[in-house]
Order: structure tokens, then sequence, then C-alpha cells
């Protein structure tokens, strides 16, 4: 077993640096100087040590679509981002809505070793939203799936979502619902507002979202299912998450905000550039606001990234023909750090709770989102807080380069991440 010792991090940004002993797969000691024969020394200068974030929504893209992100290259971004765990959405080619796919996904993600890939399974047979997959056979199987969603599609039919409550509540599952009624945004482009309308890009309306949202809820409340709201994007939807919230705090409804909904507003459409097309779209500065103020009281759970690589030929073309979706695993912390910590909304402990504690809580991971504090599993992040770094989408690990944040420059910088006290990513390099 090997030993690892972390000089100088301060757990939460709190107090006087210390250091931390790693042996094997715990946190063995944390203390002043630590004096100790280690076989890996990491000189971390007073960097945040917090525990390793979770993404409750990541798309890897295997199988499938092996040009625009594999396991192994997303699960690259995920250690160089400071993930240790991240959740494979199921809308791969073919779907994962069996326990054939998860199987493959979560062995292919313990093959390369670097991030716990847990896959999703699909609430539905293909995606179609028309009869249920095998969920307890997907929870049965070796990747014991738990978090079931049909994301890039709203489970529309009430009746579907009723009945994907109650079947998952028998076994302790969740559903993750990417909410957008079809019916009101049928050819959409981008949020329904001033600037789609100047460029004539057809509207994704607000209410398209928080009508699932409210509905979903009282199906939630009704079956005592339990339910995840995936990128909530609207004032409206942290209103009716926070009125639920107050009526039924049971905990039974969750809820993300992705890193580039906490940060870019539709001005962005003014470039007609494809870069910003993402479902759910890009909204209004007071979207924007309201989300980060929710994420800070906990109206809204947690941040996970809807991590969405393209290849090149499906994002340089015109507006309409390109798909949706953006890069996020490596740009996350960086934005919650701009967006949260330095307006002040959120402090260390906030941002071990929102990228960390609360996803591995919401998926019932019982390894992931502990606390920075010894005989706890040495899943940890490392993140100097001052050093700024600037984004050049082609030297992230990802296969696509479909990143909005091209250029800007971002603080927070990840020193080091530990998986089960074995080191995956250090100065920007990736370890194994
Ligand atoms: N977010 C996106 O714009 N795209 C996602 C699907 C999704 O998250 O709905 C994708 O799979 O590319
Ligand atoms: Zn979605
Ligand atoms: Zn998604």
């Amino acid at each position: 077993m090997s030993r690892v010792l972390l000089k100088d991090v301060r757990p939460y940004g709190e107090g006087e640096p210390v250091d931390v002993l790693v042996d094997g797969e715990v946190i063995a000691e944390i203390g002043a100087d630590l004096d100790t024969d280690a076989d890996e020394i990491i000189q971390a200068n007073g960097a945040v040590a917090l525990p390793g974030f979770v993404d409750l929504h990541t798309h890897l893209r295997e199988p499938g679509r092996e040009d625009a992100e594999t396991v192994e290259t997303g699960s690259m971004a995920a250690a160089l981002g400071g993930y240790t765990a991240v959740f494979a959405m199921a809308n791969t080619d073919p779907v994962a809505d069996n326990a054939v796919i998860v199987e493959h996904v979560w062995r292919r993600g313990r093959e390369v070793g670097l991030v716990d890939v847990h896959p999703v399974g699909a609430v539905t047979v293909g995606l179609k939203g028309e009869k249920l997959a095998e969920l307890g056979t997907m929870r049965r199987s070796v990747a014991e799936v738990r978090v079931f969603s049909d994301d890039g599609h709203c489970v529309h039919d009430p009746l579907i979502m009723r009945r994907a409550l109650e079947y998952t509540k028998s076994f302790g599952g969740v559903v993750a619902q990417h909410a957008e009624e079809p019916r009101l945004t049928a050819g959409a482009q981008a949020h329904e507002g001033a600037n789609a309308a100047r460029l004539g890009l057809a509207g994704w309306p607000a209410p398209a979202e928080e009508a699932i949202v409210a509905r979903d809820c009282l199906l939630a409340g009704h079956t005592g299912g339990t339910l995840h709201i995936c990128h909530v994007s609207t004032e409206g939807t942290a209103e009716i998450l926070r009125w639920w919230k107050s009526r039924e705090a049971n905990g039974r409804v969750s809820a993300e905000v992705t890193p580039h909904h906490l940060l870019l507003t539709d001005d962005r459409l003014a470039t007609y550039d494809p870069i910003n097309k993402v479902n759910p779209p890009l909204r209004t500065d007071a979207d924007v606001l309201a989300l980060r103020q929710a994420l800070a009281d906990g109206t809204v759970d947690c941040v996970a990234t809807d991590h969405a690589p393209h290849a090149a030929q499906d994002k340089d073309c015109e507006w309409s023909a390109a798909k949706p979706g953006m890069l996020g695993l490596q740009t996350a912390l960086g934005i919650v750090v701009q967006t949260m910590v330095r307006s002040g909304l959120l402090d260390w402990r906030g941002v071990a709770r929102v990228m960390s504690e609360r996803p591995a809580e919401i998926a019932g991971l019982t390894n992931q989102g502990r606390l920075v504090a010894a005989g706890e599993p040495a899943n940890l992040v490392l993140v100097d807080p001052d050093a700024e770094w600037t984004v050049r989408a082609a030297e992230l690990a990802s296969l696509g380069e479909n990143s909005p944040f091209e250029g800007m420059r971002l603080p927070g910088r990840v020193v080091a991440t530990l998986l089960r006290g074995r080191i995956t990513a250090h100065e920007g390099k990736v370890t194994r």
C-alpha cells in the first residue's frame, strides 16, 4: 500500500496549512509537519483540500460516438477537473437501456481507473418515452444503476413518469428528469426572448421547463418516489423548487444547475456561433442571478456539468444544424469559483457541498462526498484558489473542442486529484 503525503494543504480553505497523510485508500492522519517516509509527496503550497467532485450529469459518448468522447478521454477530463466520480448519461448509441450496455460502460470506467464511472440507465426503451426500460435489471447488474434518466429527451408522458417514480422507489432509485415539454419546444433553437426574435430563431420558452418541474414535483410527492431535476435554467424553476421544498421538506426532490447557466446568457446569441447552442438554452441575466442565489441557499442542490462533447462537424455548421451541448468537466470549478466564491455567495465548505457532498448523497454514493478527515476515504481534490488559467479547448482532454469558455481566464486551478489514495491528476497532467 502506498503512502502519499500532501504537504501544506488547507482543508476547506480554513486555518493554517497542515499535512495530510494518505495511507492506501484512506486519510490516515492530518496534522502539522507530519514527518513520514511517504512514497510520494505533493507540495501543495497552501492549496484548498476538498472532497473529490461528483458529477451527476456527464455525457461520455461511448458507445457510439467515440469520435466525440470516450470513457477514457472523458475520465481524463474528469480527473483533471477535480472529479472522482461521474454519472454517464444514457443517450449513447446504442442507448444504455439494458444491463449489457451499462455493464460495458461500468467496466470501461474501471479499466481506465481515473474516476468512478457510474452509468445512468435510460428510463424508457430507446429513450422513446413509450415504455419503461428494464430498470430493475440494470439496478441488479454489476453496474448497480441507481440513477435513471432519458436525458436529451423529457419523460413527457405523465403516466410513464409516475410509473418510473413508483418503480424506482421500490429499490431506492432516482429519476433524473430533463424537463422540457416537447409540445412547447418543437423546433426550438434558443431561449424565447428578444435576442432569439431578432435573429429569427425559434424560441424555447421558460414555461416548457417550469411546467414539467411543477408536474413532476407533484408526482414525486404523490408517489413517494425520488426526483432529480437536471440542468435547471430559469428563475421560475427555482421559484417552483423553493415552494415545493418549503412545503415538502423530505428531500425527495433535488436539482442541479450547470456552470454555463451560472455564467452565460442569451446575449451570446449575437455572434450566431453554435458553440453557444445548448439545451436548455442560455437564458437571461435575471435567470443567471436567480440560479446563483438558488444554489447558494440550497434550493438548487448542486452543480452538474452536463459535459456534452461534440465532434467538430456537429458544431462547425449553421446554428439550426448544430447539436446542442458544451464541454464542462475541466472548466466547472473555475466557473463556480468565479460566479459563487468570488461573489461571496459560497465559501469553500459551500463548494464542497454543491460539487461533492450533495451530488454523492443524491446518487446514494457512500464512499464519495465525505469529510476531509482522518479515517475517511481519500477521494480528494487540491485547489489553488488564486492561480488563474486561460481556457484553450484544444488543450483540454476531451476529444470534442466545443467549449464556450475558450480564451477566458478562470480562477481556481486543480493542483491534484486523488481517487482512493491514488493520484489521478497532478499539475495539469493525468497520472496513472
Ligand atoms: N445539453 C445538451 O445540449 N445536450 C446533451 C443532452 C442534454 O443534456 O439534454 C447532449 O447529449 O449533447
Ligand atoms: Zn438534458
Ligand atoms: Zn445532458
